[in-house]
């Protein structure tokens, strides 16, 4: 099958999102080509390293690269600074020098990770992203946020780095467990509310095809997503202003997220806080009770949870709100739907409002 390419324009920082089935085979020729480094450090956790570290070393050795494989403990819990020191030193004892590069063989957490070791060791060097996980090749694979979590909250160190490349290889999302991959579709459903009714509607009349991971229907989605992050960070590279509509559902998400103490992974987290926010949204009068159904029952549909556990503790919710980078000066942003495709960013929320929708009203 062809190979369906979409281009973040950033002048000098531009690069190609390649999407098709077996890519992983051809990166190492493609590298070789454009000549990012002399030797790459190739980043996995443990589970995509045991799954792909092989296949993806054996594509660079036999364009005639060198390439190392170095491996972090998965999840979560991981993506903190001790793991980012951890590989800095590592990269260190290997002799890797600035005319090196690194590769995000992996997930989210590894695409975070790996960008930001990226740019910050020795002041910066060049790396690609080979993300491994729906939502990576959806998402966090494109746009340059990098960084880790703080025990006070998500994603509170980091710094926005751009990736030279983005190889994604529709053929690995076959081992990915069916959870990681609803995850993935509660950001892909996120794209449809902030700027795309009609890849909404795809999205209510494909999920038997996205389930069994349909190759056209798949690389279509996969695509549509990476053209409207691209669209938005083209305007907004460093969240300005448009750049926050990716963060629908993400403010309330970040902070069940981090109150469920990571249990609960970040796909589902972002389900949950669309739903909340399209809520919090009817409350406020600027969401249709009918477009706020049609929101959750997507989510539904995708078999994604759409309401706050009953367990997590809504005051530890609440101060996690407040740690969050969306949190100025001690005012809270959301961003509202105001139609399926169109949101709206306000700080204007009623505290009874809000307590109302942590409850579950
Ligand atoms: N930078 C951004 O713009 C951005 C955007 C969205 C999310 N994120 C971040 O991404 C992270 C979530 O990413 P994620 O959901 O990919 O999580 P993840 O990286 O933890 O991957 C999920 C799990 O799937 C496993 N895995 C990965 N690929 C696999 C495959 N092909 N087959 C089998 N198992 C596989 C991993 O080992 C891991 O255990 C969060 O930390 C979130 O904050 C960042
Ligand atoms: O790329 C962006 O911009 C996003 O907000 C994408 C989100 O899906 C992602 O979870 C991001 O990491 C959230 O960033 P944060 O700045 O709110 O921590
Ligand atoms: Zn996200």
């Amino acid at each position: 099958m062809a190979e369906t390419v979409v281009t973040v324009g950033l002048d000098e920082r531009s690069y190609l999102i390649r999407i098709s089935s077996g890519l992983l085979a051809k990166i190492g020729s493609d590298l070789r080509e454009r000549n990012i480094g002399t030797k790459y450090g190739i980043i996995a956790d443990d589970t995509v390293a045991e799954l792909y570290g092989k296949q993806c070393l054996q594509s660079l050795e036999s364009a005639g690269l060198q390439a190392e494989l170095i491996i972090f403990p998965h999840g979560e819990a991981n993506k903190h600074m001790e793991t980012v020191a951890a590989l800095a030193s590592e990269l260190a004892q290997r002799g890797f020098d600035r005319g090196d590069a690194l590769i995000a063989l992996g997930g989210g957490v590894t695409g975070d990770i790996t960008g930001f070791l990226a740019a910050i060791y020795m002041r910066g060097i060049p790396f690609v992203q080979v993300p491994t996980t729906l939502l990576s090749q959806v998402d966090s694979s494109v746009g340059g946020k990098t960084g880790v979590d703080l025990p006070e909250g998500k994603n509170l160190v980091g710094v926005f780095y751009q990736p030279k490349a983005v190889y994604i290889d529709t053929d690995v999302l076959h081992t990915l467990p069916r959870d990681e991959l609803q995850g993935g579709l509660a950001e892909v459903i996120k794209y449809g509310v902030i700027h795309d009714a009609d890849f909404f509607t795809f999205l209510e009349k494909n999920k038997d095809a996205v389930f069994t991971l349909h190759q056209d229907v798949l690389t279509q989605l996969i695509a549509r997503c990476c053209e409207i992050k691209a669209w938005v960070v083209e305007q907004d590279e460093r969240e300005g202003g448009l750049r926050r509509i990716l963060n629908f559902g993400h403010t309330i998400g970040h902070a069940v997220e981090a109150a469920s103490d990571f249990q609960l992974i970040h796909g589902k987290a972002v389900a949950i806080g669309m739903c909340a926010v399209a809520k919090l949204a009817v409350r406020t009068g600027c969401l249709s009770e009918q477009d706020a159904c049609a929101i959750q029952d997507l989510i539904e549909r995708y078999e994604l949870p759409h309401s706050i556990p009953a367990e997590l503790d809504r005051q530890l919710i609440k101060k996690y709100l407040l740690n969050d980078k969306k949190t100025v000066a001690g005012r809270v942003f959301y961003v509202l739907p105001e139609a399926i495709g169109k949101v709206m960013i306000t700080d204007q929320i009623k505290k009874d409002d809000l307590d109302a929708v942590l409850q579950g009203g």
